[in-house]
């Protein structure tokens, strides 16, 4: 039976139109022209107990809006939620007590007082005894490495260090299930590693349920047994990574700075494809690895061009949605792995 099972979730804000200028603003206080934007539009999954599910989306694709409602943070406007039994809006005090979640651009720690603090302050709204408290704390300080760091006031820690807090903060109670919404956003690699190994123990030792909401396709890779994609408020893709890969081809974008201008029909083959041209010396280009690595490819490159720059990196987000969503509709149903 999952535990967290969602049907046909829909949620519409309705903002008002104010125009630019005095006249145009004085006039909306007596007239005012409401628009409505359809966040999440009937979407549906359910997800079994010790799933990690990532949830992808380019920006505005109403990821955030689905995360904040199986929060029960927003009240759908029509479909149902249904999360270990609860309805995150209606059984909210209950519910809370079930879940975490981490934001990664809406902090949970009082800015001016130490980490530490709003831990006890956590300790005693859910009602964690003196011991579990401590030695919780502990086997949570040690597994993010940041002794040291709690006592400080939460404004003078690091982007890393605080997101590390914040972890620590909905992990406290030992919640059964986690939401993250961009967990990732802007910390350095190492950082990155230690956070994604953190949630990979929660959920093997805990056997922990997460959702993340992410632009970014190594968190999934790293982390997620599933995959959903969202885009325009829909769902467009809800298979596994491997299905999703497939989707994708096994494309990566390698951006060169060469030493001396370059032809764009020295790339003219079967696994190259020009992807910009910012100038005679740069160029980036789609390589399908599957047809070459990217060892072959570099040191094919190389032998032939001196390059003083190179960086490789996964397909843009964007562009991973908008080859899901051209294919989605002609070819879920008939896909290469059935
Ligand atoms: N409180 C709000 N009032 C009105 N419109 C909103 C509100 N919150 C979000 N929206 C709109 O709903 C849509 C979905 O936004 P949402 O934040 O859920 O997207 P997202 O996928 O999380 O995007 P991002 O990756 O940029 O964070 C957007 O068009 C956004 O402008």
């Amino acid at each position: 039976m999952p535990v967290i099972d969602v049907k046909h979730l829909t949620k519409s804000y309705t903002t008002y139109k104010r125009g630019a200028g005095m006249k145009q603003t004085f006039t909306s206080f007596f007239r005012r022209e409401a628009v409505s934007v359809q966040a999440v539009n009937d979407i549906s999954f359910a997800i079994e107990q010790g799933e990690i599910c990532g949830m992808l989306g380019p920006n505005g694709a109403g990821k955030s809006t689905a995360i904040k409602m199986l929060c029960g943070a927003l009240y759908p406007t029509s479909g149902e939620i249904e999360v270990l039994g609860y309805s995150p809006a209606r059984d909210r005090k209950h519910y809370v007590r079930t879940i975490g979640a981490v934001f990664g651009q809406k902090s949970q720690l009082i800015w001016d007082i130490p980490p530490i603090d709003s831990f006890k302050m956590n300790k005693a709204i859910y009602g964690i005894s003196a011991t579990d408290f401590s030695n919780r704390l502990d086997e949570l300080a040690s597994l993010l490495d940041i002794a040291g760091v709690m006592e400080k006031p939460t404004r003078v820690l690091s982007l890393g260090e605080r997101m590390k807090c914040e972890f620590v903060m909905a992990m406290l109670h030992r919640p059964d299930i986690l939401f993250l919404d961009e967990p990732t956003i802007g910390l350095d690699v190492i950082a990155k590693l230690k956070i994604r190994e953190f949630i990979h123990q929660m959920n093997k030792q805990q056997n922990m349920t997460c959702i993340l909401t992410t632009h970014d396709l190594e968190d999934v890779e790293e982390l997620a047994h599933r995959v959903i994609v969202i885009n325009h408020g829909e769902k467009v893709f809800d298979d596994s990574l491997q299905r999703l890969k497939l989707f994708l081809g096994e494309k990566k974008h390698v951006s060169f700075t060469f030493n001396e201008s370059v032809r764009d029909t020295l790339f003219d083959n079967d696994w190259t494809k020009v992807m910009e041209r910012p100038s005679d010396l740069q160029i980036t280009l789609e390589v399908d690895t599957a047809r070459i690595s990217i060892s072959d490819f570099l040191e094919n490159i190389s032998r032939r061009h001196a390059f003083s720059d190179i960086s490789v990196k996964e397909l843009p987000i964007q562009q991973v949605v908008m080859n899901i969503y051209e294919n989605a509709k002609s070819s879920l149903n008939r896909h290469p792995l059935e």
